[in-house]
């Protein structure tokens, strides 16, 4: 293999054993991770996303369990790992920060503490040193390094601060792959863009990979290198961030870009997407998108399709591509957007 990958996953397919039935949680994806590249991953809730971010870490619910396909770090299946490998694995090389801050952090212990702790853990350094390293990395994340900082509580913080110091923490392992489980769904916007800046700013320094999980392409859109669209447990489109914004070619893709709202014709209604994602117990056969799609074909009803390539950095799951399938267009106003964002690219080269 010529490139380096320092995860990889390979038709994954996750269950998970409820009293409902087998839930269908992940179907058969594939993503891989590099140094320095951020991968966006996007899909309404319940589309699996999550869950891809749990098998990373090794954290799936009771009854979840992968029925095909495999994990790798550094090229090795996870399954070969000890439990103290992966533990090791798990504690120095992944680390996550969630929606909600105060899933990292324990409202009980001073934010330096905490942060000390995480060091001396993972860095098997002294208390000492590992104290001087907490103060560097609140600096880091843009929190002044004092003592004051450092004997606080999360409670004294606002919520954009607690993110900081979660990603403090996340940092302090210093992770070769950092899952960002939406990470900024809680803050306002102009805390969302700092972090957004703070999270690519430390990437850069880092050198980590990027697995960021939004249901906001607007937003995945300022950091992502690629981005691969999830429907249903799979992953429907996955292309360059270029690619899924000015040659779109999945119908769900083309939806999602429709409801953005930087998208939106300044006159008309706002765009929604009808229905909603369908059960995953028993799932139907065919394209689980046809249910949904105005675009669906006979044979989406059938069979599940396989991925087409669009070029070397852009595959879709879709039957509209195929060779006998006939030439529909995307939407005319979703062409008229992309036209105009071709246009602002063109003067801005
Ligand atoms: N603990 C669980 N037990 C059973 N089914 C689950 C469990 N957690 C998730 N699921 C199911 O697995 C599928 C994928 O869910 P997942 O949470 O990964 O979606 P998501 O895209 O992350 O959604 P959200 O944006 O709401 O977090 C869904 O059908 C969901 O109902």
């Amino acid at each position: 293999m010529s490139e380096e990958y320092i995860a990889r996953v390979e038709n994954l397919h996750i269950h998970i054993k409820t009293q409902a039935g087998m839930v269908e949680a992940v179907r058969g994806v594939d993503l891989n991770f590099k140094a320095h590249q951020t991968i966006g991953l996007i899909g309404e809730s319940g589309s699996g996303k999550s869950m891809m971010a749990r098998t990373l870490l090794g954290l799936l619910p009771a009854g979840g369990s992968i029925v095909e396909g495999h994990v790798y770090y550094n090229e090795k299946p996870v399954e070969q790992y000890t439990d103290k490998e992966w533990r090791s694995l798990r504690g120095k090389e992944i680390a996550m920060i969630f929606q909600d801050p105060m899933h990292a952090l324990n409202p009980i212990m001073s934010i330096g503490k905490q942060l000390s702790e995480a060091i001396v853990l993972s860095q098997q350094v002294s208390w000492k040193e590992a104290k001087s390293q907490a103060l560097i990395y609140l600096e880091k994340v843009g929190i002044e390094p004092t003592m004051e900082r450092y004997h606080s509580y999360p409670h004294q913080y606002s919520g954009g601060m607690r993110q900081r110091i979660a990603i403090a923490m996340a940092l302090s392992s210093k992770p070769k792959l950092l899952i960002c489980d939406e990470p900024t769904t809680a803050l306002d916007v102009s805390t969302q863009a700092q972090i957004i800046d703070l999270i690519i700013a430390l990437q850069k320094e880092y050198a980590m990979a990027i697995l960021f999980i939004s249901h906001d392409l607007s937003l995945v859109s300022q950091m992502a290198d690629e981005i691969a669209i999830m429907y249903a447990g799979r992953i429907v489109e996955h292309a360059s961030t270029k690619e899924i914004f000015l040659q779109p070619k999945h119908p769900y893709t083309w939806a999602l870009l429709s409801a953005m709202v930087d998208f939106q014709p300044k006159s008309e209604m706002l765009y929604t997407i009808e229905g909603t994602p369908p059960l995953l117990v028993n799932p139907p056969k065919g394209d689980l998108f046809a249910y949904r799609s105005e675009f669906a074909l006979d044979i989406d009803f059938e069979e599940d399709p396989p991925f087409f390539t669009v070029s070397p950095t852009h595959r879709v799951a879709s039957w509209l591509l195929d060779e006998r399938a006939p030439a529909i267009a995307m939407p005319a106003h979703l062409t008229h957007q992309i036209q105009k964002l071709r246009i602002m690219e063109k003067k801005h080269e």
